[in-house]
């Protein structure tokens, strides 16, 4: 599992732990973890010995970090020019160590000539909405040419605790974050600016918290929560999805929901609704029933929503489904359609699988407001849903009513933004609602399963819904590999 801390947490850490080390030893071992990634990235095109090395140092101690780095770098042959954002603050004792090690200190950039690498050492987690004007010229300038961004802690400018963007902020080749990660290096905006994460250890671990803010599953979590079946298994133990989806205009969201619940683990799938005939043509293993949800036989989760449209019988689709004791997905049209206090009221667990244009219906808020702050619209929506909410997206994101840390999912790609994509994962979702696994593990694993199942039938290249759900399983196989 990959975690992430607040400002305020990583900053009552790292006092614990300062009471603790002697003084300057934290940002020591920043430093020394932050020159080892930049002399990585050095001899990737060549060596340190020679190297020319750029350091844009703003008046905190994300400057303190960077001049202690330079230093290093110096010492090992590396010529090494330190700009000060405001000359007279910078830290004296990284300043006066750059200069011991035959560094350089300016004010201004001057000519940058060739430079090698630029470590963005502006602000860290005390910086605060997007870069001052002067910093956005230095960095403009700075950034200009073809060398590698290495940021320090965060990308300077980016909104530590949210992921927002705020103003003008550095676009990082990579960043080498201290201690742990923080939510706005994992969450777009932000984290498209932060480039290959490295994170160094300084300690900090046995003083932080032990739930985190945000937590993003790797392959060994994902692959603990699958569902396996059991040789006592039969089909009905293993669970059953319903699936409520499409209408006579949209039978193809039916098939794609049914596809990806076919894939989730689940042992059957039973489908309610107009696209019966349309399920059946493409996967005869389906049960259907081209009637209401509450008459098609028992379930032990329900998917609804996908490609249902606007018609009488939709609304009583997805009424129905909530109406049952069983867990409930509801996605697309059927988030329009459903009555919110229904959904508060429901006592077994309720899913809800909104994009940004959705989610901003839901919350009665601009898309791009929602876009731009993620991580607070998705536990807005689980708050006042009192539901498990999938957040889809760049960065997708899993919250739940309560103080369970915000899942982030660190699978999929941009070719996933595509016509019925979204019916395949709440099929998938659904079907591990009914093996068993619990709303949060369900809609975590389920986007993650997702993601990956598009990274491998994409490839690169534009990749179609079908394709996706056709891949989930060699992606469950990547998982247990
Ligand atoms: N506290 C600790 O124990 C450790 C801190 N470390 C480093 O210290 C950093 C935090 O240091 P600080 O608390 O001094 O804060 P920062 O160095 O992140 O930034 C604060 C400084 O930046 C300026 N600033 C704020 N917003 C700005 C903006 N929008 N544009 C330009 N300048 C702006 C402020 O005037 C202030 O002087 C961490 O990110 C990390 O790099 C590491 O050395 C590890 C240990
Ligand atoms: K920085």
């Amino acid at each position: 599992m990959r975690h992430a801390y607040s400002v305020d947490r990583v900053r009552a850490a790292e006092r614990a732990l300062m009471a603790r080390v002697p003084e300057g030893a934290l940002m020591r071992r920043a430093a020394a973890g932050l020159a080892v990634v930049c002399g990585d990235l050095l001899r990737r095109n060549g060596r340190v010995y020679g190297s020319r090395v750029l350091l844009l140092v703003g008046s905190g101690d994300n400057g303190g970090d960077t001049l202690y780095a330079g230093a290093a770098l110096a010492r090992r042959g590396a010529g090494v020019r330190a700009v000060l954002t405001a000359p007279d603050k910078a830290h004296p004792g990284g300043r006066a160590a750059l200069l011991a090690a035959g560094g350089r200190v300016t004010g201004a950039l001057g000519d940058i000539g060739t430079v090698d690498l630029v470590v963005d050492g502006i602000t860290g987690i005390g910086g605060r909405g997007g870069l001052r004007p002067d910093a956005e010229r230095l960095v403009r300038e700075a950034t200009a040419g073809r060398a590698p961004v290495l940021a320090v802690d965060l990308p300077s400018g980016v909104e530590a605790d949210t992921g927002q963007v705020l103003g003008p902020a550095v676009r990082a080749d990579a960043t080498v974050t201290f201690g742990t990660y923080k939510p706005g290096l994992l969450i777009d905006p932000a984290a498209e600016h932060a480039g290959a994460l490295h994170l160094v250890d300084i300690g900090l671990g046995p003083e932080l918290p032990e739930r985190p803010d945000l937590e993003a599953l790797q392959y060994a979590d994902v692959a603990a929560l699958l569902p396996v079946p059991s040789g006592e298994s039969d089909k009905y133990r293993r669970g059953v999805v319903g699936v409520a989806a499409g209408s006579e205009r949209y039978p193809g969201a039916a098939v794609l929901a049914v596809a990806g619940a076919l894939h989730g683990g689940a042992g059957a799938v039973r489908y309610a609704g107009p696209g019966a005939d349309a399920v059946i043509a493409r996967f005869p293993e389906t049960l259907v029933h081209p009637g209401r949800p509450s008459e098609a036989g028992r379930v032990q989760a329900w998917v609804v929503g996908p490609g249902l449209g606007d018609s009488s019988a939709s609304a009583t689709a997805v009424a129905d489904v909530l109406a049952s004791d069983v867990p409930v997905l509801v996605d697309a049209d059927g988030l329009r359609l459903m009555d919110a206090d229904a959904v508060r009221a429901r006592t077994a667990p309720t899913v809800l699988t909104p994009h940004a244009g959705e989610a901003a219906a839901l919350l009665g808020a601009a898309r791009a407001e929602v876009e731009a702050g993620r991580l607070g619209a998705v536990r807005e929506l689980a708050a006042r849903y009192r539901a498990t909410v999938l957040l889809k997206g760049s960065t997708t994101l899993v919250a739940q009513d309560g103080d369970a840390p915000v899942r982030v999912n660190p699978t999929g790609t941009s070719w996933l933004a595509t016509a019925g994509s979204g019916d395949v994962l709440s099929g998938l979702t659904g079907s591990l609602l009914a093996a068993g696994l619990d709303p949060r593990d369900a809609a975590s694993v389920g986007a993650y399963l997702h993601g990956l199942a598009a990274r491998r039938s994409s490839d690169g290249a534009p990749v179609a819904a079908r394709d996706v759900a056709e891949a989930i399983p060699a992606a469950w196989r990547d998982v247990y590999a």
